[in-house]
Order: structure tokens, then C-alpha cells, then sequence
């Protein structure tokens, strides 16, 4: 039997870190070596496969660093990124970022840690989704140059808990759509008062939040007399932790690099 992963995740104690956990320990190819979380987190100390709802793994939640993991998993807010990254640098120590909401700096911080570990990055680790992407794109394409013109919007529902909007994943639908559509295109967020008629080359953008919904994008492509509506949704979080463990498994052994969930599902 090949050795097994050593998987740590950052933000363990969070929803989706929690289901990293689980699924990781159903996975006989890798073993949870380390549960990281923000030491104001009420959880640390505890045991992160009974955090999860799992039996004990005796990995506890802690706010240290390991000093070796095969792979980092990161579930956790924009302002845990900066030293999750740098210290997988480090550590030389491959990364899967899955958090959304970062600033362009940041964006920046990652392809420049990239050039020394491979890092895969990316804000939905769901097959369906970056499968959705690349039809959308499609889709654009055919479209751009309809008669009477089509009109691209993108709805995101996410849960009431959700600390970032529009989502990552919307905002990546968007600039996949955009690379597809003739000269500059205008990213418009949400309307209100005397707008004026919808101009040729905009995306308009809406972030619905209500009660638990763990994921759904909607992409209307509106003409002149039809419609098309793609939707996208997640029925619970697996989707995304079960993404994130194909992508830290896919980079074992990868050179340095910024790689993408296309890359993960063979995509590109
Ligand atoms: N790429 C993808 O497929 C997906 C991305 N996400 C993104 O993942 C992120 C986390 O989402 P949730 O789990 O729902 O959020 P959450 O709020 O439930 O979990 C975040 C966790 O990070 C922890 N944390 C905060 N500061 C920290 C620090 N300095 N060091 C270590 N841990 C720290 C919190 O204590 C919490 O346990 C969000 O940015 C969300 O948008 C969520 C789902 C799918
Ligand atoms: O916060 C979430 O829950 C999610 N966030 C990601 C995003 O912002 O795109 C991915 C997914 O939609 C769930």
C-alpha cells in the first residue's frame, strides 16, 4: 500500500472545514494530521472528527502550525489567507485555497507563492460548477452576436451566514463569460434607481442570501423573445470538501504552479 496523504486543514472548526474532516477520514488514502482554526475559535482543544460529527480522530483543533503535511486545506476567511499561504511556503507544503473574498493583493501574494509551491486555487471545487463554467462559455460564444443582442446576468443564492458577496464563483463565471465577449465589458452590481436602459456590454450581478442555501448560481442569457436560464446548486457542502480533496490529492508530486479546478478535473 502507497503511504497515505498527511492532510492538515485550516478552518477546521467552520462548515466546510468540518466536512473536510469527515470525508477525509472515510478516505483510505489520506490521514488527518492537523486541524487548524483561530485560537478565539470556543472549539480548539477539542477533537476535530468529533467536531465534524465523526468519531475521534485524535487530531485536536489548534491554532499551531504543523511542521509537515503532505497538503493544506484552506476553508477560512480572507484575512486568515495571507499567513495560511506563507506558511505553506515555509513549509514548502502544496496548498488548495478555497476561501473567496480576497482582495487583488492577495490574488497577487498567491501567484507569487505559486512560482515556489504548486497551489491549487480556485472558488468552487465542485465538478458541477466548473463544469457549468465552461458551458457558459460555450454558450457566450454562440451568443455574442445574436440579433436584437443578448443580455448576461448571473444570480447567486447563497446561506444568510455568508461573510462575502457577490461569491467568487459568480465573480469567476463573470470573467470566464467576459474573456468571451467582444471589447470591454462592464461588471454591474445589483441596480437601483434611475439606471437608465441596460447597456450592450455589461454582466449584472445579484447575491441573494436566505436561510441555509449552500450554494446555487443561475446564468440567464436573456434575447429578444427566449431565454436561457443555466442553474447550478449544491444540495449540501460536499460537493465542495469532496473538490478540495481531488485537488489535494492531484497536487502529490506537482511542481510549483497556480493550478485550477479545470486543471484538477481535466478540464483545461
Ligand atoms: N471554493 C469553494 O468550493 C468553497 C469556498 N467556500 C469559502 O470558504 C470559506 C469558508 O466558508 P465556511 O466554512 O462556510 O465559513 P465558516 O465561517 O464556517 O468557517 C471559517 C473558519 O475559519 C476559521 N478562522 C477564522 N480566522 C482564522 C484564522 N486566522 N486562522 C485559522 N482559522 C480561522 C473560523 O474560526 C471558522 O472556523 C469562505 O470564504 C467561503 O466563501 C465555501 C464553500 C465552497
Ligand atoms: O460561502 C459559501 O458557502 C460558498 N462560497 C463559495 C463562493 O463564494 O463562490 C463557493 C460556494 O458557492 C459556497
Amino acid at each position: 500500500m502507497s503511504k497515505q496523504i498527511q492532510l492538515a486543514v485550516h478552518g477546521a472548526a467552520g462548515r466546510m472545514g468540518r466536512r473536510v474532516v469527515a470525508l477525509a477520514a472515510e478516505d483510505k488514502d489520506i490521514q488527518v494530521t492537523a486541524a487548524i482554526d483561530h485560537a478565539d475559535n470556543g472549539l480548539i482543544g477539542q477533537d476535530a472528527g468529533l467536531v465534524a460529527g465523526i468519531a475521534a480522530l485524535n487530531v485536536l483543533l489548534t491554532p499551531e502550525w504543523p511542521n509537515y503535511a503532505s497538503v493544506m486545506i484552506d476553508f477560512s476567511l480572507p484575512i486568515a489567507v495571507d499567513a495560511c499561504v506563507a506558511k505553506c511556503v515555509t513549509a514548502k507544503m502544496p496548498l488548495v485555497i478555497a476561501t473567496t473574498g480576497l482582495h487583488d493583493s492577495q490574488k497577487e501574494a498567491i501567484a507569487a507563492a505559486a512560482k515556489l509551491i504548486p497551489i491549487v486555487w480556485a472558488p468552487s471545487m465542485s465538478t458541477a460548477v466548473n463544469l457549468t463554467m465552461k458551458v457558459t462559455q460555450q454558450i457566450t460564444e454562440t451568443l455574442k452576436n445574436v440579433a436584437g443582442g443578448v443580455d448576461i446576468e448571473i444570480i447567486e443564492r447563497h446561506h444568510r451566514f455568508k461573510a462575502d458577496a457577490p461569491s467568487g464563483t459568480a465573480l469567476r463565471f463573470g470573467e470566464l463569460i467576459a474573456e468571451k465577449m467582444d471589447g470591454d465589458v462592464k461588471h454591474v452590481h445589483g441596480r437601483e434607481g434611475e439606471t437608465g436602459q441596460r447597456t450592450r456590454n455589461e454582466i449584472g450581478y445579484h447575491a441573494v442570501r436566505v436561510g441555509d442555501n449552500p450554494g446555487e448560481h443561475t446564468i440567464v442569457f436573456g434575447m429578444l423573445g427566449e431565454r436561457i436560464e443555466i442553474n447550478v446548486a449544491a444540495s449540501n457542502r460536499d460537493c465542495y470538501a469532496s473538490g478540495a480533496i481531488a485537488a489535494a490529492k492531484f497536487l502529490q508530486g506537482k511542481p510549483a504552479g497556480l493550478y485550477s479546478m479545470f486543471d484538477v478535473l481535466g478540464l483545461s
